[in-house]
């Protein structure tokens, strides 16, 4: 089979995981990882980590469902592992509650986390201003240990590493057979996709070592969610806000909300604030185009777009990436 060379743009939680996938799976590639920035300085670094079983509007229910059960069960397997400290993974349970019964009380991803059940009238009274809540396990990363073990894993496997910002994809088409598109908002001045976005996002992480149980609120903007070292406390969702300072009456409010949620949370150390901008489109772009550059035909596969949600979709997109390169490779 010829060689091919591959390079994929993106260092955050999609192209890593992308990146692993093709250097694992392709013995006839080689894979170079180039990014602007790098763990600790991506968006992925700050985000939550939680695996949320979210629906895309848009996406057909099948593939959603085959991205979030094959993120579901690699980050499983990696938390019942001995990879489990260093990886950053565990298990997460707790409670997603309402203000309106929603009008499908059993959704489509009931199967796919562990445990669902709708909560008991008993343990919503804790909850007044809430009607209704789902309990289940799912997983949560520490995302700037997960993202330089995935660094380690696609080194291992050959892959090559690259810091650098890439102004055109011209600039790659001499020396790469295969581009992939991991580079979330940068995907914007990168291939000039108009539909993508910035949703600002606020998050806090405290020192609460008794909070043992993640929280959220249906709406998305109050959620507590404790981790390894420390709870993450949000949130904030601004579209079109491109502020990456911290603002103290969004801190101020997420104290506000989560405590309501959780008294406790009035007594715990604020350890530091941060803010992303998460990578926003109506859905993910996961598909493959041939692009022309400088007088070649170059297929380019796309994964980028994951908004909210690149904790929770990149292992499944990458899977669906990896089909394409594949293809791509034999042609
Ligand atoms: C407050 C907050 C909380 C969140 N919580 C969760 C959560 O709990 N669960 C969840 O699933 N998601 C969560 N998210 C969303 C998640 O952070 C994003 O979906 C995810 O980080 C997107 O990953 P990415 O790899 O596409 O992008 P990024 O992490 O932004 O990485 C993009 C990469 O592309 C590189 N790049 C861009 N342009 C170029 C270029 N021209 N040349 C070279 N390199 C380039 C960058 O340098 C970077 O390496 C949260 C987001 C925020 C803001
Ligand atoms: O919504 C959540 O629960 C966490 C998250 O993904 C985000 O803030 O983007």
């Amino acid at each position: 089979m010829k060689h091919v060379r591959v390079a994929v743009v993106g260092a955050g939680v999609v192209g890593l995981s992308t990146a692993v996938c093709i250097a694992e799976a392709l013995p006839h590639c080689s894979v170079t990882l180039l990014a602007e920035k790098f763990s600790p300085d991506t968006t992925s670094d700050g985000a939550a980590g939680i695996l949320w079983p979210v629906t895309l509007p848009d996406i057909p229910l099948e593939r959603q469902r085959s991205w979030l059960k094959d993120s579901f069960d690699h980050l499983l397997a990696i938390a019942q592992s001995q990879h489990s400290p260093e990886a950053g993974v565990m298990l997460s349970s707790g409670w997603t509650i309402f203000k309106e019964v929603p009008a499908n009380k059993k959704p489509h991803f009931s199967d796919l986390v562990i445990g669902f059940r709708n909560m008991t009238d008993n343990e919503m009274k804790r909850f007044p201003d809430h009607k209704f809540g789902h309990a289940f396990t799912t997983l949560k990363c520490e995302c700037s240990s997960y993202l330089l073990w995935l660094e380690k894993r696609f080194r291992k496997a050959g892959g090559q590493v690259e810091k650098r910002k890439v102004n055109s994809l011209q600039e790659l088409s001499n020396s790469y057979d295969i581009i992939v598109n991991c580079s979330g908002l940068g995907s914007k001045t990168l291939v000039g996709d108009s539909e993508v976005y910035p949703v600002r996002g606020q998050v806090l992480k405290v020192e609460a070592p008794w909070l043992k149980h993640f929280i959220r609120d249906g709406d998305g903007k109050t959620y507590i969610y404790p981790g390894i070292h420390s709870v993450t406390i949000g949130g904030t969702r601004q579209e079109d806000d491109w502020r990456l300072e911290v603002d103290k009456g969004d801190t101020q409010g997420i104290l506000e909300r989560c405590s309501q949620l959780e008294p406790s949370l009035s007594k715990a150390k604020v350890l530091s604030e941060w803010v992303g901008l998460r990578p926003s489109r109506k859905c993910p772009r996961v598909e493959r185009e041939v692009v022309r550059l400088q007088g070649r035909s170059v297929p380019v596969v796309h994964n980028y777009g994951h908004g909210a949600w690149g904790v929770t979709l990149a292992w499944g997109t990458a899977q669906d990436a990896l089909g394409l390169v594949r293809n791509a490779s034999m042609k």
